[in-house]
């Protein structure tokens, strides 16, 4: 699967709504962190994630900071770089973000 150049793959997002992503580390991440409102709906959050990551076979590298802040990363590491697979899941994953902010 090819490479994407980071600033591509951050307009892509931008353009279908997925607001706040960055890129972090070397070789470059696509990095969003994620607000919930306790620890508990940051773990339920990541629980959702999971889901759609072993649907896709894909799978981010998480944090939960500050009991409530969940940062995700997304890279190909059979690649080395950010790819289309990285792309969707980072939609995929802002779908389910949808959802928990909408219970406030
Ligand atoms: C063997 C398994 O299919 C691979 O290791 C998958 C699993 N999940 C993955 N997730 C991510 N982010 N990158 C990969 O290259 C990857 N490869």
């Amino acid at each position: 699967m090819a490479c994407k150049k980071p600033s591509d793959a951050l307009s892509e997002l931008a353009g279908r709504g997925a607001v706040g992503w960055g890129t972090s580390g070397q070789p470059p991440r696509l990095h969003k962190r994620f607000s919930l409102a306790s620890f508990a709906e940051a773990v339920e959050f990541l629980a959702e994630v999971r889901k759609v990551a072993d649907a896709a076979n894909h799978h981010p590298d998480v944090c939960i900071e500050g009991y409530n802040k969940v940062d995700v990363y997304l890279i190909t590491h059979d690649e080395g770089c950010i790819t289309e697979k990285d792309v969707a899941l980072a939609l995929e994953i802002e779908k389910i973000y949808a959802r928990f902010a909408a219970r406030r």
